[in-house]
């Protein structure tokens, strides 16, 4: 085996390494903002950002002091990642049948009060400010709280535009906690969307039991399998891009195709942030001895962003992944910015059980039953039966009583 690249069966995602300590600092910050409150969130705000939480009034868009090709740039990802939302829910629609014992339906419900965390930390990306904000507005939430440690003037401008009706300048885990528990004119949100560091990733898990939360979108993740690749370049600033992120963020490729490793290898080796993210493991190269191999590999580890470059390979074996990219041309940071689909997605095998950020999971589907007299005979019986047998004697009754 070379030392350019490892094997897939050796390789051991580093998420699942101890998160412990994680977890404990999270747990504390969560435990002091549910018993002290709004003075917590401030104490702690201060004491890891060493800023106020407070709030910033959003100016309508225009009137933001930004460069007006940022501005032009921001509005196209705009209209493209809304165009995603309208498309993805054109066909949901309220419904009800009739039957011999009265009408049936459900109808969809906008979440009342959402929760949109934008990461800030490192990089203030303006790009979720978009991508959380977007959908929960085309579902028709009418409470849409945007949280972020930064308030850089595009990342304002963008949460403006794509239509907060508050702003809270407060991150982390405590931005998470203030979200859940509610803070100052903040009432407790129902819903928290959107990425973050292992710190918020780790907060949202825990608020869980409390707050409905979309899907654990920690650092960043991105799986390139390929073989035949016509632009290794292309590939390499795409590893490089997934993993600037965050230290804990990973880029992994996996091919069958030693050359192809070795050719990456260099290349990146040649390039001083590849190298550096080579040698800190957050990119890895990894060969697989076989087509199937490969393809067991992916679907175990199941990657936030799936590129894949080969097109002897049939899409539809993929099972888990956030997003998937195909071809060369898709560039996951196209993904990211405006290709339109969301950029909010499921890490660390979490895309085993979810899938990234949609429409969808700002609204209820919520079920309604007007029963005629028809039906109130019938299922007296039916209800009766089964109370009787389950010992519940209220709802047996309630049943009799209604009887023909
Ligand atoms: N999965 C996805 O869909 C997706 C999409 C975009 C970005 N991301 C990820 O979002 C993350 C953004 O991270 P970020 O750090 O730039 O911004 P962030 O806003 O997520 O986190 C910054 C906050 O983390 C808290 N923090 C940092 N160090 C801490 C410590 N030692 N103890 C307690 N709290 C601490 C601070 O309160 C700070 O405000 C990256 O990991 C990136 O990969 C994921
Ligand atoms: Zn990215």
């Amino acid at each position: 085996m070379s030392d350019k690249y490892s094997h897939v069966t050796d390789y051991i995602r580093p998420a699942f390494k101890d998160q412990s300590k994680i977890e404990q600092t999270v747990a504390k910050i969560l435990d002091k903002i549910k018993n002290h409150g709004d003075a917590a969130v401030q104490a702690i705000s201060q004491k890891i950002d060493q800023q106020d939480a407070q709030y910033i009034d959003l100016l309508p868009f225009d009137e933001y002091p930004i460069d007006q090709s940022l501005k032009d740039a921001i509005q196209s990802a705009h209209r493209r990642i809304k165009k995603f939302c309208q498309f993805q829910i054109k066909d949901l629609k309220n419904d009800q049948f009739s039957d011999e014992m009265g009408d049936f339906g459900f109808v969809y419900q906008p979440i009342e009060h959402i929760g949109a965390y934008i990461p800030g930390g490192q990089f203030p990306l303006i790009s979720t400010a978009l991508m959380t904000l977007i959908p929960a507005q085309v579902a028709g939430c009418p409470v849409r709280v945007a949280c972020s440690p930064s308030d850089h003037p595009a990342l304002l401008a963008a949460a403006s535009l794509a239509g907060a009706t508050q702003f809270l300048h407060l991150g982390g885990a405590q931005a998470i906690g203030a979200l859940s528990y509610g803070y100052d004119q903040t009432p407790a949100v129902n819903l928290i969307v959107g990425p973050g560091n292992a710190y918020v990733n780790q907060a949202k898990a825990q608020v869980q039991h409390r707050t409905q939360i979309d899907t654990l979108a920690g650092p960043s993740e991105l799986l390139i399998y390929g073989n035949q690749i016509k632009q290794p370049e292309w590939l390499m600033f795409d590893a490089l891009a997934q993993a600037e992120h965050d230290a804990n963020a990973v880029s992994v490729v996996v091919s069958e195709t030693p050359e192809l490793l070795e050719n990456l290898y260099d290349l990146l080796d040649e390039h001083p942030k590849g190298k550096e993210l080579l040698n800190n493991d957050n990119i890895v190269l990894l060969l697989a001895d076989d087509q199937p191999q490969a393809l067991a590999f992916i679907n175990d580890y199941a990657p936030e962003h799936l590129m894949v470059c080969d097109e002897s390979m049939k899409t539809a074996l993929f099972k888990n992944y956030g997003s998937l990219f195909i071809g060369e041309n898709s560039a996951v940071a196209f993904g990211d910015y405006c290709a339109g689909p969301n950029h909010t997605l499921p890490t660390a095998g979490a895309a085993k059980f979810s899938g990234g950020l949609s429409v969808h999971q700002f609204l209820k589907v919520q079920s309604t039953q007007k029963i005629n007299n028809t039906g109130r005979g019938v299922l007296a019986n039916i209800s009766a039966k089964l109370a009787a047998a389950e010992g519940l004697t209220y709802h047996e009754q309630s049943a009799e009583i209604r009887k023909l």
